[in-house]
């Protein structure tokens, strides 16, 4: 299976508020690494990646004192006020990196360790000739209900077309600087790359990957994450 090199854009310049952790959530130690050296190992074992732009919080006090901070392939970069400010500071030094516009980037969050390598490598073979690009994503399996201001159901939700949005997105390094730019100046709320992709009139590609490719949010991912890698669970 042939499968495009890429650029690879980790967003780790959030606090973690929702993780209520004494640290940026990123930034905990699993076993004997922490969360966002998890990630990244994800992608520095895998032959096609061209180099890796981290973003950081402007403050941040952990990056410089992790070993992957002096690997050959990563250089991090200041982020922004939210996480679209993150990525697009990183788009931009990749590009003074030498990425050309129809480079393929991918960026996935920091705060996601779980992520297969099957699944990597279905996302770069099934997008690697796309002209728009797309996103590891999986279909609601639950049925979802529409809540009113007073937390009664208005009405349930059609879930057969209802993905949920996972990272690795994959897209051109031109288009999608050029989205994200676009939509942060028009104001336009981005949560994700694709949300700006879609602003900005394309159609991303859905590619079905793993739901437990979960992004480390609240205390007790931290219990599903220390299952998955078959560490004992130990209260941080
Ligand atoms: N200004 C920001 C905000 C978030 N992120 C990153 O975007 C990813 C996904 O965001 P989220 O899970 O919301 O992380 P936080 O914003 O840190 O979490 P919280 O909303 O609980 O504060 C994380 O890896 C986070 O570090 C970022 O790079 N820059
Ligand atoms: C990008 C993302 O992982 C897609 O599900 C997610 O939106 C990032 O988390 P946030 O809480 O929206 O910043």
């Amino acid at each position: 299976m042939i499968l495009p090199t890429f650029w690879l854009v980790v967003p780790a310049a959030g606090i973690g508020s929702r993780m209520q952790a004494h640290c940026p959530k990123q930034y905990l130690q699993v076993g004997r690494k922490t969360i966002l050296e998890l990630t990244l190992e994800r992608f520095l074992t895998h032959p096609n990646v061209k180099g890796v732009m981290v973003a950081v919080a402007e403050h941040d006090q952990w990056w410089s004192h992790l070993s992957v901070a002096q690997h050959p392939l990563v250089q991090a970069v200041q982020g922004g006020a939210e996480r679209a400010d993150s990525v697009l500071n990183a788009l931009l030094a990749l590009q003074q990196k030498g990425a050309q516009p129809e480079d393929w980037v991918l960026v996935h969050d920091a705060a996601r360790p779980l992520l297969e390598r099957d699944d990597l490598d279905c996302l770069l073979h099934t997008l690697a000739t796309d002209p728009v690009g797309g996103l590891l994503a999986v279909p609601a399996r639950d049925t979802l209900k529409q809540m009113d201001a007073n937390g009664r159901v208005v009405q349930t939700i059609d879930r057969s077309v209802i993905w949920h949005a996972l990272t690795p997105q994959m897209f051109h390094l031109g288009q999608l600087q050029q989205a994200l730019a676009d939509a942060l100046i028009a104001g336009v709320a981005i949560t994700d790359e694709s949300s700006a992709m879609e602003w900005a009139g394309y159609a991303p590609q859905l590619v079905e990957g793993r739901a437990t490719n979960i992004k480390i949010t609240r205390p007790e991912d931290l219990q599903t994450l220390q299952s998955a890698l078959n560490i004992p669970y130990v209260t941080t």
